[in-house]
């Protein structure tokens, strides 16, 4: 069928019917932070979207590339927004379900021989019509070993981002540093991956909101001296091994909900008010062994 200059498409009545501004909506809500990131998720949206117009209007075939390179340290939001790009990639009819799986080494590769290819085959079944989230993705490859497992796995994972005919996505994540030198020992996977974002790490004081929201969402409080105890136990924190951004702030959120626990428990058989037992008071948190050095 040969479709002629005049035939329209409408592109903000495909843009409501998908419903992509209710996710691009929900990442901006519930994301602290991440400008760049939201930016360019909406970049990729918008170009999705264009592309399936084209698509109707028979001026291309082939999909755009869809596989994508998640950088940043840990807890930076990475699985989060991978989230959202599934949901993204759903609507605009990419994938046929929008499920996420997420994966390391372990389970791609196997310890011995024979045990790699069916590993693999298993989870790009399971991952079929959504989002594969390949974390710290470099680890499949290790160059000191030649008779490494994980070039079975990078081997299968190719030929299933070339067939374009699959509804996968596949997502690598990791490290930028270390992704970086992985893409450039597999340029064949690297030219595979159109589309790199950057996490960038948090201020602290934007994981002070972050820590803030998530205990609304829990229904705590902090008070105004304890939001200052936990910007610095932030600060130190980030100084610590192991530091893991968001993810940090909530395991010390964790702790400082126990510690006020045991506070009240501790106390006898006081009568508690609906305050006590919402406010995490400065010493839940100062108990913390970064205090202590
Ligand atoms: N900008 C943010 N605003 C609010 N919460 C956030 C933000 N970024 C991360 N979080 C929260 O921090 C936690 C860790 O985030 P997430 O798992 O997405 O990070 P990640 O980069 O995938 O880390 P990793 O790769 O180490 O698993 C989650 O509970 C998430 O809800």
């Amino acid at each position: 069928m040969s479709i002629s200059n005049e035939t329209t498409v409408n592109l903000q009545e495909e843009y409501e019917k998908r419903q992509i501004q209710e996710v691009l909506d929900e990442l901006d809500r519930d994301l602290v932070g991440l400008i760049p990131v939201k930016t360019r998720i909406k970049e990729i949206a918008a170009l999705l979207l264009v592309h399936r117009l084209r698509k109707l209007l028979g001026l291309t075939s082939a999909n755009p590339g869809l596989h994508m390179s998640f950088t940043g340290s840990p807890g930076t939001g990475k699985t989060t927004v991978a989230l959202k790009m599934a949901d993204i990639l759903f609507r605009l009819g990419y994938v046929r379900k929008g499920h996420l799986i997420t994966v390391t080494r372990d389970d791609l590769v196997g310890q011995y021989i024979g045990h790699t290819a069916p590993k693999t085959k298993e989870v790009l079944k399971r991952a079929m019509g959504g989002v594969l989230f390949i974390d710290e993705a470099y680890y499949l490859y290790k160059p000191d070993n030649e008779r490494d497992y994980g070039a079975e796995a990078i081997e299968i994972l190719l030929q299933v981002m070339e067939n374009q005919r699959d509804d996968l996505v596949i997502i690598f994540a990791g490290y930028k540093d270390r992704m970086d030198s992985f893409y450039e020992s597999n340029p064949g996977l690297s030219s595979r991956v159109a589309n790199h974002i950057d996490f960038p790490d948090y201020t602290p004081e934007e994981l002070l909101i972050i820590g803030k929201i998530m205990l609304e969402e829990q229904q705590y409080r902090l008070t105004k001296e304890s939001e200052l105890v936990l910007l610095d136990y932030i600060k130190l924190r980030m100084k610590e091994p192991h530091f893991a951004n968001a993810r940090s702030v909530r395991n010390a959120i964790d702790r400082a909900r126990m510690r006020q626990a045991n506070r009240m428990f501790n106390a006898g058989d006081k009568v508690l008010t609906k305050s006590d037992l919402v406010t995490i008071q400065p010493e839940d948190l100062l108990k913390s062994r970064l205090f202590k050095k």
